[in-house]
């Protein structure tokens, strides 16, 4: 098998055949996230808080378990079922190195990254590798696991250095492997200057080149994968490169401004929000990825007997997302394959021992607020209100648009310090308390809750996916 390459505007097989990647992200998987497998805060603060309560060796088992039931074979089985061929694979650098021991690669980080590439592979199905969490914070989200809203990744160099260091270890691994689509260098960059990550991308490169000159890489826009404004003739120095869009729409989550009734209006203004991500590339004839986009969906528990309507208003917003998408014979990788019910295609059922544990738990995970993605802040903004309207009165308009405004807006930004950052600290030793006295054998039933055998199906979302897979793959 010959590796995928980007030929214009298009990818391609040694023959020249285009190929149109459609698929989802393992996002929670190797880079865990708050929403997705339901703890506060970030992945180093419960990694550190479980140890704390159960001991290193029982928490290394809990995860390592986790790890596995997580991806399976019958995961794949399904996946294929539905038509699709691609999975983007987000990990975390911590995995691979340790930030007491820098530079010095754990071998035991490629245990499932290897299994389930392989895993995949078996069934006819692309890999794409992402690095979705860089030493020090390469945004200013949770998912880059950094414990702050400071994306440092961008002042120190021996953060890039680092980074740099794994892209050439994960190279030397996977240089061979024809089923991996390609390297996913850095998720959802936030550089203010925008001037930074272009000089990283171009270092990224040369070192990956030096080992690796076959697979294609997908680069994000600066800005959340949202920009490409200055990136000028970048692209010149970079052969077999695409460059990843990540389109979220906010029709698709509870801060829509409107309910979603799929008119002319509301459809152009997904159009153009999607047409503003690529133009960059448009103007000049590059390979666009999706590398992220999809709704959020209502939870029975939570939204009630609203769910339903909702759901169907959702489901309309990817149905659009979709129709344009297919004019334009884009690949695509949705977010979410699993999680605990919010976005994911399947999602851990809720009478599973995970689920029963955590119930009262992440009842108020929810009433709080604490994760970003979604978060439907109704209960809560009594307490936060009075800080905005401090800084509405103290701090003059020209001064509150800090980066990545417009992207965060005043209100999302106390939000991500307020609740996500500094409620969640609070939180994350909670988390870990209701795995005390935990045995072994409870510690994995925990962690089976998240096997494909313990999951129900969205099948709503799934139907439309396959549905329009097989539509690109007829007119491709
Ligand atoms: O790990 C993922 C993560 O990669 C992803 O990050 C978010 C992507 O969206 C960002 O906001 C969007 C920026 O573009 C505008 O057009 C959209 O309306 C916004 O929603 C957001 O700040 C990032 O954190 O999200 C989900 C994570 O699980």
């Amino acid at each position: 098998m010959a590796y995928i390459k980007v030929s214009g505007t298009k990818l391609v097989d040694k023959d020249g055949n285009e190929i149109i990647l459609r698929g989802a992200g393992l996002g929670g998987w190797m880079n865990m996230e708050n929403f997705i497998s339901g703890y506060p805060g970030c992945e180093f603060q419960i990694r550190a808080a479980l140890a704390d309560v159960v001991g290193k060796e029982k928490s290394e088992f809990f995860f390592d378990k986790f790890l596995e039931y997580f991806f399976s074979d019958a995961d794949a089985v399904f996946f294929k079922s539905l038509g699709l061929n691609c999975i983007r694979l987000p990990f975390n650098y911590r995995h691979f190195e340790d930030d007491m021991n820098p530079r010095v690669l754990k071998p035991e980080g490629f245990k499932h990254l290897d299994r389930v590439i392989d895993l995949c592979a078996k069934h006819g199905i692309y890999t794409i590798l992402d690095l979705h969490t860089a030493p020090g914070g390469q945004n200013t989200d949770w998912h880059a696991d950094a414990g702050t809203h400071i994306a440092n990744f961008w002042v120190h160099k021996d953060f890039q250095d680092r980074a740099i260091w794994l892209w050439q270890e994960l190279a030397k691994h996977y240089k061979d492997n024809t089923w991996i689509a390609g390297y996913n260098p850095l998720n959802e960059p936030t550089d203010p200057y925008h001037t930074r990550v272009i000089d990283f991308y171009d270092r990224v490169y040369q070192a990956i080149r030096e080992i690796d000159p076959d697979h294609a890489l997908f680069l994000d826009g600066n800005t959340f994968a949202s920009d490409f404004s200055h990136f000028g003739d970048s692209h010149k120095k970079w052969e077999n490169a695409a460059y990843s869009i990540h389109d979220y729409s906010v029709f698709g989550f509870p801060s829509s401004p409107e309910s979603y009734a799929s008119t002319e209006t509301q459809k152009r203004r997904l159009r153009r929000s999607y047409e503003k991500k690529r133009q960059w590339m448009d103007e000049r004839g590059l390979c666009v990825w999706n590398g992220e986009w999809g709704p959020v969906y209502a939870r029975k528990q939570y939204e009630g007997d609203k769910t339903d309507k909702i759901n169907e208003e959702r489901y309309r917003v990817l149905q659009d997302q979709l129709e344009i998408y297919n004019k334009d014979r884009l690949s695509w990788s949705i977010w979410l394959y699993k999680d605990i019910g919010f976005q994911g295609m399947v999602h851990v059922s809720l009478d599973t021992p995970y689920m029963t544990l955590f119930k009262d738990f992440l009842a108020k995970k929810h009433r709080l607020a604490v994760d970003a993605w979604g978060a439907d802040e109704t209960w809560v903004r009594p307490v936060y209100q009075p800080l905005i309207n401090l800084i509405n009165q103290e701090i003059p308009a020209k001064f509150q648009n800090l980066y990545p405004h417009p992207v965060w807006k005043l209100t999302d930004r106390i939000g991500r310090l307020s609740r996500i950052i500094l409620i969640s600290e609070f939180l994350v030793q909670e988390w870990a308390e209701h795995f005390r006295g935990k045995s072994e054998q409870e510690l994995d039933e925990i962690a089976r809750s998240f096997s494909f055998d313990n999951c129900l199906h969205r099948d709503g979302l799934n139907k439309i996916l396959t549905e329009n897979a097989q539509l690109v793959g007829k007119s491709a």
